[in-house]
Formats: C-alpha cells, structure tokens, sequence
C-alpha cells in the first residue's frame, strides 16, 4: 500500500464519495480533505493498519471487507466496496479498533480520513453526519432483516432436527422438550393426559426375514398409521427403533383405550410393501402387528413415571400374547 498522492492534489471530487454526497458547500469540504492521502493497493494486497479506526473511501477499484475477523462474532459476511463506498465509519464512531480485514480485488484506490478529521467534517459540515444516518439506518434495516432470516431458517431447522427422518414422526428430542411441558399442563389445568406406547410384534424376525430395508417400510407403514388416526391435538413419536408413543391431551382412560384398540386394529391392516423393485412392482410382505400399552397421567406423577407406567402396560400386552391392548 503506498502512497500516490493527496485528495488535494488528485482530480477526484466531492461528489465522488458518497459520504459527503449533496453538500451545501463542496469547496469547503475538498479544503478540509485537501491533505488526506490517497493510497493505492495493488490487487490482493491488504490495507495495512485497516484496525486503526479512520475512514477508507474507495475511489477506484474494488475492496473485499470480511467483517469482525478476531471477535469471534465473525458471521462469515464478506462484502464488495465499489467506488465510491466507505469502509471503517462504524469503527470512528465508536472509537474503537477496526476489525474487519480490507483487501483489494483489484489494483485500488483509496482516500484514508483519519477519525479526527471525520468528526471535524461532522462538526463543521452536516453533509456527512446527515449522509452517515442514512447509511447506518439502512444498515440496521438491512441487518435486522438478515437477523429475521436467520432466525427463521434456525427455528426450520430446530423443527426439522425435532423430526425422525425415517418415519416422519417426532423424534425423542421432541419428547424431551415437549413432554415436561404437557405433564406440567395437565397437572395445572387438572385435565387427563393420555399416553399409548406401541411396540411392533417380533419385529427381528420381520427384519431377519425380509431384510432390514423392507423392516424400514414396515417402520414407515406403522407410523402412517399413527398420524393418520389421530386427532390433530394429539402427537406421535418414534422413541426408539421400532418403539413408538402417542400422547393425547384432554384424553382419560376410556378413550385412550378406545384409540388404541382402533391403532392396534389398523396396523393389524396396514399393508406393507417391500422397496421398490426392479419393472416397478412392488412385493406386498406379510402384515405386521404391535402391542400397546396404555397409562394415564395420575396426579403428581411425574412424565418419567407416566413412560414406565406405558411401559409395564405394554410388557403386559407382550406377555398376553402380543398384538393387543393392555392398560
Ligand atoms: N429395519 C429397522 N429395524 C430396526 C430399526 N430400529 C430397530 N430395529 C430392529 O427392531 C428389532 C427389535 O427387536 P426386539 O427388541 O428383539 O423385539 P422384537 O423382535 O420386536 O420382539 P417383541 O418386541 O418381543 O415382539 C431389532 O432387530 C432392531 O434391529 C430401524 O430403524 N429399522
């Protein structure tokens, strides 16, 4: 980075940078820059004490700016200046080091205005204070819509990481998160809470026999069935391999039972087929069955206890035969 000559002495202008931009009087602007040294960069050389807080106003070329390289609040955001645009404002105001890294894309021009001079400019011409709130008012709009994305695209994928990607169902990081909540609920309000817990039949053996691909389609039907027979209050969750749980709110005994006869029913039912085969036919398999087991939130209970309680139901059903209801 060397120098090549002086505001002053050069042929740029006011109108030139956009910061002084519209002044009342350009000619006593140009007088108050008339010093400041213009630098020029080669193409990828850096700007060289780019920390010390001053304002760099591209006149010619392009610059790369990577904000916040040391802080680590770096985002990754790089940024192209064009000429005309200005690097380091931020830092003169708040009269702290620059931490972004400049970098010319190509041979550059640069004006250096040191940040004494800047806030001599804002004192003597409101042409730059009135140009740098408008600048940084466009900046905080931009950043806070930035802000808004990301926070969008994060909570899609807090939802998404929520989600089991074989089944489609909730996953159990949604159990954990959701299901103190929903005790705490009906605890509160005194209303029932129902929770099934469903175990497919021998499932190994399906597994050994017809490979563990057609067991994922066999996985895939048994959760269709759950989402397609409940209430959309109501939740399924895929808690381990092929063990999975249905939480209803708002339900008691009598119609949990009801629900999960109607679920042991449709799985009884549910079609399986094998993947998809060469020519397209796909191979119906035999069709499976599961156990369910049945427990409703008693009062104190806390949500651990309300699982085993679903849990020993559920051995219960195993231990009676299988491919049945127990509570
Ligand atoms: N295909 C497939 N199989 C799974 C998955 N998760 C768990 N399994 C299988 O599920 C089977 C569960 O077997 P077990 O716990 O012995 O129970 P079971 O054979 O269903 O017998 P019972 O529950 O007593 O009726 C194991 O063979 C697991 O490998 C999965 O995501 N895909």
């Amino acid at each position: 980075m060397k120098q090549i000559s002086t505001f002053g002495s050069s042929s740029y202008q006011i109108s030139d940078l956009q910061l002084l931009r519209n002044s009342d009087d350009d000619a006593a602007v140009a007088r108050l820059l008339a010093n400041c040294p213009i630098m020029q960069l080669e193409a990828e050389e850096a700007v060289t004490e780019a920390s010390r807080a001053r304002l760099y106003i591209l006149l010619r070329g392009a610059l790369s700016v990577a904000n916040d390289t040391r802080t680590g609040m770096a985002d990754g955001t790089i940024s192209k200046i064009l000429p005309g645009e200005s690097v380091g404002e931020q830092s003169v105001l708040d009269e702290e080091t620059n931490l972004s890294s400049i970098t010319a894309l190509e041979r550059s021009e640069v004006l250096v205005v040191e940040a004494d001079l800047v806030w001599q400019l804002i004192d003597e011409s409101n042409v730059l204070a009135r140009n740098l709130l408008r600048l940084l008012s466009f900046r905080i709009r931009a950043a806070n819509a930035q802000l808004r994305r990301r926070q969008k695209l994060g909570e899609f994928y807090r939802q998404l990481s929520m989600i089991d990607g074989l089944t489609g169902l909730y996953n159990r990081a949604w159990l954990n998160d959701l299901l103190p909540t929903m005790v705490a609920t009906a605890h509160g309000s005194n209303a029932p809470l129902a929770l099934i817990m469903i175990d497919l039949d021998h499932f190994k053996k399906f597994n050994d026999s017809h490979g563990h691909l057609a067991g994922d389609e066999a996985l895939r039907s048994a959760a269709q069935v759950l989402s397609g027979a409940l209430r959309p209050t109501d939740f399924a969750v895929r808690y381990g391999g092929e063990e999975m749980m249905v939480l209803l709110p708002d339900t008691n005994g009598k119609v949990a039972l009801a629900v999960a006869e109607r679920l042991c029913e449709r799985m009884r039912q549910a079609e399986v087929f094998d993947g998809v085969r060469a020519g397209g036919v796909r191979q119906p398999l035999p069709h499976i069955t599961a156990s369910l087991g049945v427990a409703i939130l008693q009062p104190q209970q806390s949500e651990h206890d309300l699982i085993q309680a679903a849990d020993a139901a559920l051995y219960r059903a195993k231990e009676l035969g299988r491919n049945q209801v127990a509570a």
